[in-house]
């Protein structure tokens, strides 16, 4: 438990609550558990006609100690994909992500490179701005909790927590982690050792150093909250996904919560918003840092529309923030709770998490350059699987892009755009005698199961990434890029005489039914590899007006005796390759006997 010893007026309150109820943490007089309403609606495509639907994502906004990693453009390129999924489905969609620009970290690493705060916190922000820019990260909102709009958002929400009570002055006591920003109950602090191998208190979760604090601030009463919580999570189960971190908060939540320190004493914590009303105290960084996906919304002037639609996607290291503090200031503030936490696991390097902290990070600029932008996202969202940490080497990349990237699709949409194959450079003509819609002509039952599988391909794929689980999604897409690629195999249409008609129809249907294949996976790829799959649909002559999730409804519409749109149309002018293979390095040795180009040591 951490100790809160706090001044009379609290202990008396503690008192009386004690007195009441036999124990800390359930008081329902005061302020009794706030009704929980259920929260979710499966998503659904917009039909044509419909009004637009809003739908808001954000990524955490980062700490601005150091310079971006790949650990933070991951989260980044995650919520970007949901974001352009969104989009493609016709919603009108928000998404925000930032930086997190105050703090004690700050203060120190700004003081440590000799820079004012805000200068420091500029020049590494843009650099994160700048990242995620190289990496194509379409936000539309890029928040930094230095600007005025937040702080006016910051100073709104407080005054609303402290004039209903659920903040309060007293006496914080207990351990507390700099490098995390965060409160520690002694059940999470264990002993360690320093770089001086001095015996040090260490936080069991991240190793980070902890410190033991006493100081006159104010305190949150989290306490008050637990049963909503536990409320929230019950009727909502799919409030934090996946299921694990659920039943993790879940079990969390099943030991009392203390009440939280949310203000430090401004004589050791300059850099940051001062407690309206009380110019010796900050507002702890956490607070002030969770009430950015308020301002992006547009808090406290004008923000249901956005904030009725929130969903927040976050590393694990983080959960705690955002599935107890998060939502109990919520409550607290009575607004309405996000529709979903999307959590994801680590990068690792040589088993151990990817961080500034311990230098063991991927510069994803370096990364861009070897893999290409599109390369990169590929392999973060189809190797990255939210529920367990995955181990990065640059190798896995160079295999993962030549085989699916370079060979598997750049081949397919080759060999159906080849002049060598496709001399009128056309969409060619669907046969309806070759490939009947019931077996015969010259189509096999193989056939009939590629196109089965590509035309459930969409729902399938919808699914997934609704549950942001775009490695599934990926997975599926390329299992049907290696079958399209089997059946130009097995049908070999370089060796049809196409002077005989027969030939020349059925040569056509199956560059046809390839070409609507690619045309699906162009369409469902364009929020993971937007530049890939513009290369794709641009090469087969589709517009960008026919390049929605609708139209993956009409894939092979002449197989169904329908019309198609595309039929006959000339093909795109660009026969650029469409990812091109990278070489694998030879690993050399450098001076300290490590392999170079791969994990970069930095000092934290
Ligand atoms: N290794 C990682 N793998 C995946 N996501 C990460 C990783 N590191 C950071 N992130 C993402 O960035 C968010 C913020 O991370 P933070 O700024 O604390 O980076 P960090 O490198 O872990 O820093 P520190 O070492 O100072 O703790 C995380 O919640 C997560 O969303």
């Amino acid at each position: 438990m951490m100790m809160i010893s706090q001044g009379s007026v609290v202990q008396s309150r503690i008192l009386l609550r004690v007195l009441k109820h036999g124990r800390l943490g359930e008081r329902t007089d005061l302020h009794p558990p706030l009704p929980v309403k259920r929260l979710h609606t499966d998503p659904v495509v917009r039909r044509r006609g419909e009004p637009r639907r809003s739908h808001y994502i954000s990524t955490p906004i980062f700490y601005v100690n150091a310079s971006p990693h790949l650990g933070h453009v991951y989260s980044a390129v995650t919520a970007d994909c949901l974001h352009r999924y969104k989009l493609l489905q016709g919603f009108d969609s928000k998404f925000s992500t930032g930086t997190d620009e105050h703090g004690l970290k700050i203060q120190q690493a700004a003081s440590a490179a000799g820079k004012e705060p805000l200068s420091f916190c500029t020049e590494v922000s843009h650099r994160f701005r700048d990242t995620f820019r190289s990496c194509n990260i379409a936000y539309t909102d890029f928040i930094r909790t230095t600007e005025d709009r937040h702080r006016h958002a910051v100073e709104h929400f407080w005054t609303k927590l402290f004039d209903k009570g659920f903040i309060y002055e007293g006496i914080y006591e207990g351990w507390y982690s700099t490098p995390d920003e965060s409160f520690l109950t002694p059940n999470q602090v264990t002993n360690g050792t320093d770089s001086m191998g001095r015996e040090i208190k260490i936080s069991t979760e991240s190793g980070h150093k902890v410190e033991w604090m006493k100081e006159h601030n104010y305190l949150f009463r989290l306490s008050d909250f637990r049963t909503s919580l536990q409320e929230w999570l019950r009727s909502n189960p799919k409030a934090i996904q996946p299921k694990k971190f659920h039943h993790l908060v879940l079990q969390w939540l099943e030991s009392e919560l203390p009440d939280l320190s949310v203000s430090r004493q401004r004589s050791r914590l300059q850099w940051g918003i001062p407690v309206p009303g009380d110019p010796e105290q900050t507002i702890y960084v956490w607070l002030d840092a969770l009430v950015n996906y308020l301002t992006v919304a547009g808090y406290p002037e004008k923000y249901s529309e956005w904030w009725n639609v929130v969903h927040h996607v976050v590393g694990k290291d983080i959960l705690k923030f955002h599935a107890i503090y998060w939502p109990a200031f919520l409550l607290a503030a009575e607004l309405p709770l996000p529709q979903a936490i999307y959590v994801h696991s680590h990068w690792t390097a040589q088993g151990k998490k990817m961080s500034k902290s311990l230098g063991n990070v991927v510069d994803p600029l370096e990364s861009l350059k070897r893999f290409t932008m599109d390369g990169l996202r590929y392999f973060l969202l189809r190797q990255g699987v939210p529920d367990m940490d995955c181990d990065y080497d640059d190798d896995k990349v160079v295999k993962l892009c030549n085989s699916e990237l370079a060979d598997s699709l750049g081949g397919l949409l080759n060999r159906c755009t080849a002049p060598s194959l496709n001399p009128e450079q056309v969409y060619p003509l669907f046969c309806n005698i070759s490939f009947p819609k019931v077996c015969g002509g010259r189509a096999v039952s193989e056939d009939y199961k590629l196109v089965e599988a590509v035309s459930r391909l969409p729902v399938l794929v919808k699914q997934n990434f609704d549950n942001l689980h775009m490695y599934k999604a990926l997975e599926a897409i390329s299992a049907c890029v290696r079958l399209t690629n089997s059946f130009v195999q097995r049908h070999t249409p370089w060796k049809l005489d196409c002077t005989e008609t027969e030939d020349k129809l059925w040569h056509d249907t199956i560059l046809h039914v390839s070409m609507e294949c690619l045309r699906i996976y162009g369409v469902l790829l364009q929020p993971v590899v937007p530049a890939i799959a513009d290369k794709i649909l641009s090469r087969l002559g589709v517009t960008s007006a026919e390049r929605n999730w609708d139209n993956t409804h009409d894939f092979l519409s002449k197989f169904e005796g329908r019309h198609c749109p595309y039929e006959g149309r000339v093909l795109g002018p660009d026969t650029g390759v469409l990812y091109r293979r990278i070489e694998r390095n030879i690993p050399k040795q450098n001076a300290e006997g490590g392999q170079k180009g791969k994990i970069k040591q930095v000092s934290p």
